[in-house]
């Protein structure tokens, strides 16, 4: 059985076709980049596997299970978690607060959500800040947060989007500590990412797309030699 794939996944929005004839698997324990120019289809992507889009055609299957026709909360329920590609914290409720929310997907009594949540905490090094209110937080414990708050819901799967974008050079580097210790910790994940040195760094494998459709796969150093995927970030010469 494989860990995640999509088979034929496509997406239309009238028109317009986001996701075309998408396949890929990825496998248990990997760091899996999607990578592509902008409008290319990877938030769609991700929408599509976390149920907030329904797919036009095509399927998605995580453990064997199907699960292109079930609602958001029944996908985060399997153990499908995700960030957003603009942080949103509850701005009004503390760092804690804002995670303890999450981990209620799994821990029914406030005590336990709270021991779920701070456990997070500590692992995405924001504890000391479990206090702060969510609104006053800078840019990259804005996007720890996000991370913290995908990773109380307990995911066996998490999918990243973006959450390098507008981090300086040395949050960067910790941001990618952060992820590379996310996966050794038992949790596969799939970035999209625009920052390449940190994508070409940190994953596994990778999945190029452009207009919606596959331009290339392989590792990080095939990928970045392929002369399509070349085209679409710099265009011909
Ligand atoms: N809800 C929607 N309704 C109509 N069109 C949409 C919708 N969501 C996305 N699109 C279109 O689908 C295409 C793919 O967009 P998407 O946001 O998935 O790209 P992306 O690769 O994530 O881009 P970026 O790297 O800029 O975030 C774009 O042309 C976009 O305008």
């Amino acid at each position: 059985m494989k860990f995640f794939e999509t088979r034929h996944l496509t997406k239309h929005f009238g028109g317009l076709t986001a996701v075309n004839d998408i396949n890929f698997e990825v496998e248990k324990g990997e760091i899996y980049g999607l990578i592509g120019p902008n409008g290319s289809g990877k938030t769609t992507l991700f929408n599509l596997i976390t149920g907030y889009h329904p797919s036009s055609s095509g399927e998605i299957l995580f453990q064997g299970q199907p699960i292109h026709r079930l609602s958001t909360w029944k996908i985060c329920k399997l153990g499908i978690g995700r960030t957003f590609q603009i942080a949103k914290p509850l701005r009004r409720m503390t760092v804690l607060e804002n995670v303890m929310t999450s981990a209620f997907n799994r821990a029914p009594k406030k005590s336990e959500a709270m021991e779920k949540a701070m456990e997070v905490l500590e692992f995405c090094e924001l504890a000391s800040k479990k206090d702060n209110s969510a609104k006053g937080l800078t840019i990259g414990d804005r996007k720890r947060l996000e991370i913290a708050r995908a990773l109380a819901t307990a995911p066996e799967l998490l999918l990243l989007d973006e959450t390098m974008a507008g981090l300086t050079p040395q949050e960067q580097t910790a941001g990618a500590e952060l992820i590379r210790k996310i996966r050794d910790s038992g949790i596969t994940i799939i970035i999209v990412e625009h920052i390449m040195h940190v994508i070409m760094n940190i994953c596994d494998r990778l999945l190029c797309i452009n207009y919606g459709q596959e331009i290339a796969r392989g590792t990080p150093a095939e990928v970045a030699n392929n002369q399509a995927v070349i085209e679409a970030y710099l265009g011909k010469e």
